[in-house]
């Protein structure tokens, strides 16, 4: 049986979830027409050979790894665990991780009900905690050298406890707000984790390198053109090599003259640096003003 050999590249990406829709924008930012009808598992991006395949996140990993699909929009920690369990059962785990993507940040932590005296990780010795990531869990125990028995449940993790499953939990926190909620405090962080785009460890066939090598461009522009600002101001000519000094990232900013004013120019430049308040703030303080803050769509280097 001969699978994904189309000529379309195939990503795998969640089907509905917390990646779901920052996946989908990427894409879409990156030029790709997606129409996603209603229960439609595989889209055909219409102005590129691509399609998009709609998936549970804990599949991904392996759809990759397997050669399903060619690359995978997925987080660390569902690819960890995913990868660490198949090196345990004998089965190719082999993956590329191509970046980073700035959305889906989480961590992996262990939570005890607050009442609990917590006095360090040798206080989780010979607990029982509930998880979905039980490899992550236990490498993290051998690690230290402690043990504990793992029970499994693939969601609603931070109401074991309450019912008698589980000492405590290891889980997913963003806000702290679940945890909260369930009178659970978090005593260790085990693992922190992003969304990635992955790929296979084989390299891509000729037609599928090919746009490959025209959408990974691409989704660098996106994720590059995301932290950056492209920064305007007036400011004294008198004061330009201090005001140059001050702007975060200004390798080569544009100076331009400003119309039936001598004393004073307009600087241009692109920041991928954060700007904050008291940059502004000082700027003004030399002497600047008319300052904007711009977000950039796209960018290409
Ligand atoms: N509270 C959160 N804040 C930010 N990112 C999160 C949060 N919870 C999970 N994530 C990230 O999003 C991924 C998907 O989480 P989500 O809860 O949508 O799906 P899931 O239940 O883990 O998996 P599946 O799609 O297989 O049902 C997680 O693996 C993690 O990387
Ligand atoms: O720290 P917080 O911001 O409260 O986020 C943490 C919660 O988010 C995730 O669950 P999700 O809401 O995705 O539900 P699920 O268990 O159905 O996956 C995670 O499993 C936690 O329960
Ligand atoms: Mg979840």
């Amino acid at each position: 049986m001969t699978i994904n050999e189309n000529g379309r590249l195939r990503i795998a990406i969640q089907k509905s979830g917390r990646l779901s829709d920052s996946s989908q924008d990427l894409f879409k930012r990156c030029g790709l027409k997606i129409s996603l009808a209603d229960r439609k598992l595989l889209a055909h991006v219409g102005n590129m050979p691509i399609d998009l395949m709609l998936v549970r996140s804990s599949d991904i990993p392996g759809l990759v790894m397997d050669g399903v699909c060619d690359l995978g929009i997925v987080g660390d920690n569902t690819l960890e665990e995913h990868a660490l369990q198949r090196q345990l059962n004998g089965e190719p785990s082999a993956y590329d991780k191509i970046c980073s993507l700035k959305f889906g940040g989480c961590r992996l932590s262990i939570a005890l009900p607050e009442e609990i005296d917590y006095q360090g990780i040798q206080s989780l010795d010979g607990m029982r905690l509930a998880t979905t990531y039980p490899r992550l869990l236990n490498r993290f125990a051998q690690q230290h050298g402690i043990r504990f028995e793992t029970c499994r449940l693939n969601g609603s993790v931070e109401v074991a406890p309450r019912v008698g499953l589980a000492d405590g939990i290891c889980d997913l926190v963003s806000t702290g707000t679940t945890l909260e909620a369930n009178g659970l405090k978090e005593v260790e962080v085990i693992y922190t984790s992003k969304a990635a785009l992955i790929s296979g460890d084989k390299p891509l066939s000729g037609t599928k390198a090919q746009i490959f090598d025209k959408l990974l461009p691409r989704i660098q522009g996106v994720l590059k053109a995301r932290e950056s600002k492209y920064i305007m101001l007036h400011a004294p000519k008198n004061k330009l090599s201090e005001v140059i000094t001050l702007m975060p990232g200004s390798e080569t900013p544009t100076v331009l003259p400003l119309a039936e004013r001598d004393d004073r120019v307009a600087v241009h430049m692109v920041s991928t640096e954060t700007f904050f308040w008291e940059t502004m703030e000082q700027l003004k303080d030399l002497g600047c003003n008319s300052i904007l803050v711009l977000p950039i769509e796209k960018m290409m280097r």
